[in-house]
């Protein structure tokens, strides 16, 4: 690309000749080759500036900084900019030029990958070719890529937009993580409207208090929508009001659906085992609908959903009909089997206090037996968060079986010491495999089984080497063993 179908952000004119050639754009010099530009960015771990010598031997054409950046003397141009994060998204928005013509993003502690998967759905049951970003990985007609990051890193996210465009998807949904929005990966992608499910303890390894982590999910609303577009927001979280005034503030149209919503008011709801009979109310009308999903927090997803097609033009009454053909994201309270006495296994990706919280209550309604869960704490993160965890687990489930999930390079025993303090009845068995061939051994009719933390994760990080590892092949042969 030319430098003058990217200048405007970093100032490249000043530095180049019109005729340069820019070929990419990357933060970690181990990516750049010749020709590209080297943005140096001040991380968690590194100091991107203490790389820029590596980035111009390896062909950098400038470094792109944050003003005083650079104290060692380098061999090209150093282009001070004031934020570099926010220059580099900026920068590979236009670098990459096409993105989906409607694009929604949705925060919250829970529900993103949710909400995200089923507005694909949504707009995929009317006819578009729609995408999905986040969690999973990549969701789009003939492209299912798994991902590491929630929100990936603003080179590959717009690498990813530009190709989806190209492929002739027009709707698109992201998941925009704490760390996206504190990191700017987001800006520079144009959204049509946004969404907030909740706000739980997460990521308090990250951001040093509950407000500053609210803080960095309003980015979404006050810096990155454009004014007058729709903020949907969840009306029942204790988050709530503190949301709708900052998106108020921000000059958003304010759009809340939940029990205590205006825009989609939720009426009434019947649980079922595997679905739930819904009255939604939306304009004066009312819709009753077959949600075909567990887990009454899956109807406040749907509900958010829903919200974000209509205000991105898809009809009330089709929107609203959509939910009925909804398919979970993939192990988000997944049923796996049952036993031959029909006690149901779900695998379940709560790996947070509230998500925890909500998955064994969800299934307490249609378990006339007893709630069983699998679970542990991944290590190298949130090390407060284990004896909440613990302590949920001991309330809300009859039988507890605490075990590893991902402990990287944390002593796997001391983790599950940390959830045992606050689960003391709970049983322990490191050994994941071992862990579920237990529960699933134990279960009697009328039992429920949730293995949580893990979800549609193929791994188990022990060290800091993943081993294959997936729930549901687990519980599948536990199930089919303990059935012979
Ligand atoms: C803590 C965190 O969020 N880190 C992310 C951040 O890295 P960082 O900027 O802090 O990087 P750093 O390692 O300190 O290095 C600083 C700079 O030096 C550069 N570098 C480094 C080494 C080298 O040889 N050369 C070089 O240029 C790096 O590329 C970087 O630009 O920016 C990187 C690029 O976007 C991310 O890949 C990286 O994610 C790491 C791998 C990560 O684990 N992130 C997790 C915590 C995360 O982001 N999770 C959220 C939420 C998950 C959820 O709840 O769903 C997500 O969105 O996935
Ligand atoms: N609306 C919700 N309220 C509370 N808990 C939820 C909600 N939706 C999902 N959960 C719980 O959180 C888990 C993760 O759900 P999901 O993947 O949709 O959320 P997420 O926000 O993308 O999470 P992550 O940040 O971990 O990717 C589910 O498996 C379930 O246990
Ligand atoms: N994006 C989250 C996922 C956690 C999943 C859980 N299985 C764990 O390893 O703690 C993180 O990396 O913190
Ligand atoms: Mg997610």
């Amino acid at each position: 690309m030319k430098r003058d179908d990217l200048t405007g952000i970093v100032p490249l004119d000043e530095v180049f000749s019109s005729d340069t050639e820019i070929v990419g754009l990357s933060s970690d010099s181990r990516d750049i080759k010749p020709g590209m530009l080297f943005f140096a960015l001040a991380g968690a771990k590194a100091d991107g500036a203490s790389f820029a010598q590596d980035a111009v031997l390896r062909g950098a054409l400038a470094v792109v900084a944050a003003k005083g950046g650079i104290n060692d003397t380098v061999s090209v141009p150093v282009i001070e900019v004031d934020d570099p994060r926010r220059a580099l998204a900026l920068t590979a928005a236009k670098f990459y030029q096409v993105q989906p013509k409607t694009m929604v993003a949705v925060t919250g502690t829970s529900g993103k990958t949710s909400v995200a998967a089923f507005i694909r759905q949504i707009w995929e049951q009317g006819g578009f070719a729609a995408a999905s970003i986040g969690t999973t990985g990549v969701v789009a007609p003939g492209r299912n890529d798994y991902g590491s990051l929630t929100t990936p890193d603003p080179v590959a996210l717009h690498k990813i937009l530009a190709e989806l465009a190209q492929a002739g998807v027009t709707h698109a949904s992201l998941e925009a993580s704490s760390h996206g929005l504190d990191q700017h990966r987001l800006d520079g992608v144009q959204l049509a409207a946004a969404a907030f499910t909740n706000l739980g303890r997460d990521h308090m390894d990250y951001h040093p208090t509950m407000e500053s982590y609210h803080a960095a999910k309003l980015r979404l609303f006050r810096d990155l929508l454009p004014k007058g577009a729709p903020a949907i927001i969840f009306a029942d979280d204790p988050w709530t009001q503190a949301t709708m005034d900052a998106a108020k503030e921000a000059g958003l149209e304010v759009l809340s659906v939940g029990r205590k919503g205006s825009f989609l008011k939720l009426n009434r709801v019947e649980h079922e085992r595997g679905k739930q009979r819904a009255e939604i109310m939306h304009g004066g009308d009312i819709y009753e609908i077959d949600l075909p999903l567990a887990g009454d927090f899956q109807i406040s997803n749907a509900l958010v959903a829903a919200g974000l097609a209509i205000a991105t033009k898809t009809p009330a009454a089709k929107a609203i009909a959509a939910l009925e053909k909804l398919k979970g994201a993939p192990g988000r309270l997944d049923l796996v089997g049952t036993t031959t006495d029909g006690a149901p296994v779900y695998v379940d990706y709560a790996h947070k206090p509230d998500a925890l919280e909500n998955v064994l209550a969800a299934v307490r309604p249609f378990t006339t037996g007893r709630v069983m869960v699998v679970f542990g704490c991944g290590g190298d993160r949130d090390r407060g968060k284990r004896p909440i965890m613990g302590e949920i687990a001991a309330r809300l489930a009859d039988v507890v079986i605490v075990s590893d999930d991902n402990p990287r390079t944390e002593v796997p025993a001391e983790i599950r010491s940390a959830i045992l303090k606050a689960a003391p009845d709970a049983i322990e068995i490191g050994d994941r495999r071992k862990a579920i061939y237990e529960a699933v051994r134990m279960l009697r009719a009328g039992d429920t089984l949730i293995v949580a933390g893990k979800g549609h994760e193929e791994g188990q990080t022990i060290g800091v080497k993943t081993f294959p590892f997936s729930d549901h092949e687990e519980v599948r042969n536990a199930l089919k063993e303990v059935a012979q």
